[in-house]
């Protein structure tokens, strides 16, 4: 079914559902159950998943549209879609005090799925806000992160949707000073990528906590500190991903681009430009020349 089919510009919620961009990830260590402890800064694109809600007395259900809603197999629309498990953890919270539990959810999917920019986390997380408004919860900032951090390690700093630092395997989130402006091309190349099988896949010493400065004058100091970092899972993702490496090629020898990089367990990668315009300038040659790459360009949020 196609968004318009089903007539989202009379639902009552929307909601927009940002890429999330590691502009550095650096894995510091391991705990004993496995997960990773991470240092990781991370912001907000322009591109996102939208979710739109319209309150009604059937069951809550989901419909998922869009270029990438396919890609989300029937499974995935039903209960172990994560918006679905978003909105069960908080009815679970609200208990019988909300007022509207059901109705129609529609997930515009416009971002690739398994692709290191936080797809379904964003859309998680995207519920939680939505329908904590919709059903009037006012559920606590703590309360909603809490629920957040049962739902996927990138769901919590998803919640906040900011430029934030997050530590710990996610859940330990704060404040990072905000970029100046500037424009960010992302580009996926259509493979999939399996995150619990790119940190399985890493070896070698940790990575240091990365020593981040209080405030930024200008571009050209976060893409000097930028370089000294990296992304401790873009060896093992090229490993899996090889194409990986040719994007990352690619998005460095555009004309305006500071730098480049993996975001995530991959495979997408994002470049750093002076201005969203120059940005989408990229993008267009970028999907010119690779037509059946996942390309966008802009600003941050
Ligand atoms: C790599 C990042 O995208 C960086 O932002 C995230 O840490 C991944 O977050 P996510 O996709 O929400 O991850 P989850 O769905 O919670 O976990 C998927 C799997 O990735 C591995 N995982 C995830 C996060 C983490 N800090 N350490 C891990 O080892 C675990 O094997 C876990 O079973
Ligand atoms: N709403 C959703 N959107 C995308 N994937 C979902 C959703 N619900 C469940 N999934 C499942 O979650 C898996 C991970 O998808 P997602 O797009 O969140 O990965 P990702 O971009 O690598 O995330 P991260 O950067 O947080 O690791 C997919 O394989 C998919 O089947």
């Amino acid at each position: 079914m196609t968004v318009a089919a089903l007539d989202v510009s009379s639902f009552a919620f929307t909601e927009a559902a940002p890429a999330k961009v590691n502009l550095y990830l650096h894995v510091t260590g391991r705990r004993a159950d496995g997960y990773h402890l991470l240092d990781s800064f991370v912001v907000f694109a322009g591109a996102g998943d939208v979710l739109h809600y319209q309150p009604g007395p059937e069951p809550l259900h989901l419909h998922i549209v869009g270029r990438f809603g396919r890609l989300l197999d029937a499974s995935a629309a039903g209960a172990d879609n994560l918006v679905l498990k978003a909105a069960r953890a908080l009815q679970g919270l609200c208990g019988t005090q909300a007022h509207v539990q059901g109705g129609t959810l529609v997930l515009d999917k416009k971002l690739p799925v398994a692709s290191g920019i936080g797809g379904g986390s964003a859309d998680a997380a995207a519920t939680l806000r939505l329908l904590d408004r919709a059903w009037n919860v006012q559920a606590s900032r703590e309360d909603l992160l809490k629920l957040a951090e049962t739902l996927g390690a990138d769901v919590p700093v998803c919640l906040l949707s900011q430029t934030t630092r997050m530590e710990g395997i996610g859940e330990n989130l704060t404040p990072a000073p905000h970029l100046p402006e500037c424009g960010m091309v992302l580009v996926n190349c259509g493979q999939a990528v399996s995150t619990p099988e790119v940190f399985r896949r890493r070896d070698g010493a940790f990575a240091p906590r990365a020593a981040m400065p209080e405030h930024w004058d200008n571009l050209a100091d976060v893409v000097a500190f930028l370089a000294q970092q990296g992304n401790s899972l873009e060896a093992p993702a090229c490993a899996v991903c090889p194409p990986v490496g040719h994007v990352l090629a690619d998005l460095s020898g555009q004309d305006g681009c500071l730098m480049a990089r993996m975001s995530g367990s991959g495979a997408t990668c994002f470049a750093l430009f002076a201005t969203p315009q120059a940005a989408r300038q990229a993008a267009d040659r970028l999907e010119d020349a690779h037509p059946a790459w996942w390309v966008w360009g802009g600003g941050l949020v």
